[in-house]
């Protein structure tokens, strides 16, 4: 019984987007969609109260974190992740690849795995695929990912080749390493950088695998917007159609619309809750600055046609206040708005498929959020 179901329901006429339908444990909930980052088994200032009235679905929480803090042991012994932070929607952890490869300084890999520092203590690590599996299988989460090398951003089609190869073997042994295939998914991460070869290849190994979904991997590194979509354009053609695909690590309003455009289906990004702990705002009018002095008396709302919580209730003028006296509050608002705004976004966008206007919602947005401008 696959704990991880998919159905495409329509593609839009006017682009290669998808409205789908992806089942878990944990509820369903219809794709293209956002999640939120809950690195430490909280998305950072919101309950679960918070997320489920801005009709969060699904979450996302990291694997490397949550060993080095709690630790998975305490986690399962809670009765896993949900049980622990008092979320019942879905759960997705990464599996701490691309953690290593961003947090940590040392580190060696080999094909076992990857020896680094714990960026918190200093002391030696040592993560393989295996480890992160057994790790995951504690947190229970809905949707686990395979263990990966997340290259670093550019790579030379020689370091690229070598790491898919290793990739694809470390994703057989994730699957070799699976306890619970009826409760977890297990989702294969496609690599490959910019080069259309590889991730060709990378796509072929892992769809051999016959995952229950696949991730587009080694993007959001640094690469400038147009290769992202120029590398989308020559992967997403090669995933299964009847199974999700998440682009890891996605993102800002624009790149979100634009991958959806591309057939993704699932996105996570820190942008949301890390821009709204120092103050910007996303709104439909572009990025708000909320703490800038020009809003001391302005009374409106952070987006005067947002319906949330924080923009129903407060004004510019006093979440500016809270920002400046650095008042928790203030965050929370802060990022209730953002996170709800991006819900909103992903809502809207799915609307347009069923529309077949996605093409038009995307120029109409990108100009009022100014996007277009040069
Ligand atoms: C913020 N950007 C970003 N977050 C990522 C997480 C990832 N996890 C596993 N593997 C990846 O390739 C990967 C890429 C990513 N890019
Ligand atoms: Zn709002």
């Amino acid at each position: 019984m696959q704990p991880i179901k998919y159905e495409l329901i329509k593609t839009c006429k006017q682009t290669g987007a998808r409205l789908g339908r992806v089942t878990t444990p944990h509820g369903s909930f219809e794709t293209p969609i956002f999640m939120p980052v809950g690195t430490l088994a909280t998305v950072k200032t919101m309950s679960p109260e918070d997320l489920h009235d801005m009709n969060a679905k699904i979450i996302l929480s990291n694997t490397y974190h949550l060993w080095l803090r709690p630790g998975e042991e305490i986690i399962r012994e809670a009765g896993g992740l949900h049980k622990f932070m008092n979320w019942d929607g879905a759960i997705l952890t990464d599996s701490g690849g691309f953690q290593v490869f961003s947090l940590s300084d040392m580190r060696e890999i080999e094909e076992e795995g990857v020896h680094f520092r714990n960026h918190l203590s200093g002391e030696k690590l040592f993560l393989t695929p295996e480890k992160a599996m057994h790790i995951q299988n504690a947190l229970s989460s809905d949707i686990m990912m395979a263990f990966d090398e997340c290259p670093p951003y550019p790579a030379s089609y020689e370091y690229m080749k070598n790491s898919v190869e290793r990739t694809s073997r470390w994703a057989e042994r994730c699957l070799q390493a699976h306890e619970r295939k009826d409760v977890q998914g297990l989702f294969g991460i496609v690599q490959g950088g910019e080069y259309e070869d590889l991730r060709k290849q990378s796509a072929a190994d892992l769809t051999s695998l016959d995952f229950p979904g696949y991730a587009v991997g080694g993007l959001s590194v640094g690469e400038p917007k147009e290769v992202m979509n120029r590398v989308l354009d020559f992967t997403t053609p090669h995933l299964p159609t009847n199974k999700p695909r998440y682009l890891m690590g996605v993102g800002s309003p624009d790149s979100l619309i634009d991958g959806a455009i591309r057939g993704i289906d699932m996105f996570d990004c820190v942008l949301p809750t890390r821009i709204a702990r120092n103050g910007t705002c996303m709104t439909s009018e572009g990025r708000l600055v909320i703490r800038n002095a020009k809003y001391a008396r302005d009374f409106r709302p952070i987006d005067e046609h947002c319906d949330c919580y924080a923009c129903k209730n407060y004004s510019r003028a006093y979440i500016r206040h809270l920002m400046k006296c650095n008042e928790t509050f203030g965050f929370r608002l802060t990022t209730y708005h953002n996170l709800y705004f991006l819900l909103k976004l992903m809502e809207q966008v799915r609307e347009a498929i069923k529309e077949d206007r996605l093409g038009d919602f995307r120029e109409a947005f990108f100009e009022q959020y100014g996007f277009n401008k040069p």
